[in-house]
């Protein structure tokens, strides 16, 4: 579903990795030690050798970290980068920033609960301040469903939800199962739903997908295929519950050329940029993706329907000379207070 990298956007604006020619004495030099946990699944996705070598000819070295040892008996580390599922992991994350408030968490813990849950992910969004962006961020109407489905569609109606409406698991936890997502059209099918869950207003948007893929300052904007436009004949006569496959691991790529221009406009950089300034403040991350969409027939209005903790950046075709770069980024931000682990 993936097409090229349609836009270099932040600080290295040439996307091409350089390798580096350092002196072989630089190169021995250690100047960011990086503890990671992640699922071998990431492991493999995230960790390439090509962003291994790359690392290491700047002093950037990773070392994995054992999930059955004290992390506090590891390391030490500069930077501990983690993305494992379930939540004991992050009681241990916790304990060990409290004892070493000078490793940096990519990212904190509290940080990425807000985003795993669909209602607190999206919250304060429609009220950004970004006016003088080139444009506007909207997110869709939506309302959260904790118990029995079968009396929502009073609530529905309250709400003044319109459909068809996506109904999402009310919290994301690395599973099939908080990805499994349905187009519901009419009230009753909602019954069939399994709570809790979100029922999120669908957004017509000719079917294509701007996933922001943010690492620090840098922004990295690919499209992908989305849903296609549900018309007014289908919102009349379609009834029911439909499961529908996952957008973000579908590797069907997409010839630019076969869009209309109007749908497959990338989003402009000032409102990218203004969303991704609010968002790092606001969810004190600096490894997420935001899912945009444009509104069907709008030039400038977009809706965020998603934002996900630490994607598939391996998607990225230069993510490991953006990682170098803000991995030495925090090294010299470390070295400048002083914080760098003895060696
Ligand atoms: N409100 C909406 N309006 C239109 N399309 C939507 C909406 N919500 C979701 N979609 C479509 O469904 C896809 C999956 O939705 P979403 O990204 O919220 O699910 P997810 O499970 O978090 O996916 P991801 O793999 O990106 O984490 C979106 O990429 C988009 O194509
Ligand atoms: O296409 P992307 O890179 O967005 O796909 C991501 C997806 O958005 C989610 O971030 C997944 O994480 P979970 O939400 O925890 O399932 C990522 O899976 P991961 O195994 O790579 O973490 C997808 O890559
Ligand atoms: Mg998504
Ligand atoms: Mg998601």
């Amino acid at each position: 579903m993936r097409v090229e990298e349609e836009d270099n956007m932040g600080p290295r604006g040439d996307g091409e990795v350089v390798l580096d020619t350092a002196s072989s004495q630089q190169q021995q030099q250690e100047k960011l030690v990086i503890g990671y946990a992640l699922t071998s699944k990431k492991k493999h996705s995230f960790l390439q050798p090509k962003l291994e070598v790359l690392a290491r000819k700047k002093g950037i070295s990773f070392v994995s970290i054992d999930q059955d040892k004290p992390l506090s008996e590891q390391g030490p580390f500069d930077v501990v980068l983690h993305k494992l599922l379930g939540n004991e992991w992050h009681d241990v994350i916790q304990d060990y920033q409290q004892k070493y408030p000078e490793v940096t968490v990519l990212d904190p813990p509290g940080a990425i609960q807000r985003i795993y849950n669909r209602q607190s992910m999206l919250q304060g969004l429609a009220d950004l301040n970004l006016a003088e962006c080139d444009g506007m961020i909207c997110v869709p109407k939506q309302m959260v469903v904790l118990q029995d489905t079968t009396s929502s569609a009073n609530e529905v109606a309250k709400a003044g939800l319109k459909f068809p409406l996506v109904a999402k698991p009310l919290l994301v936890d690395g599973t099939a199962k908080s990805h499994q997502l349905f187009l519901a059209y009419d009230c009753l099918s909602l019954a069939e739903l399994e709570p809790p869950l979100v029922l999120q207003e669908f957004v017509n948007h000719g079917g294509v997908l701007f996933k922001v893929f943010v690492v620090g300052d840098v922004i990295r904007v690919v499209r992908r295929f989305s849903l296609p436009d549900v018309s007014n004949v289908e919102k009349e006569k379609v009834a029911g519950v439909f499961q529908f496959p996952r957008v973000s691991s579908s590797a069907a790529s997409v010839n630019k050329t076969d869009l209309d221009p109007r749908v497959a406009e990338l989003p402009p950089k000032p409102l990218l940029e203004g969303l991704v300034r609010e968002l790092r403040n606001r969810l004190g991350l600096r490894l997420f993706n935001i899912d945009m969409i444009r509104e069907h027939g709008s030039q400038d209005v977009f809706y965020v329907i998603d934002i996900n903790y630490f994607p598939g950046y391996g998607k990225i075709p230069d993510y490991e000379q953006v990682f170098v770069d803000f991995f030495l980024g925090l090294a010299q931000a470390k070295h400048e207070k002083g914080l760098c682990v003895k060696r």
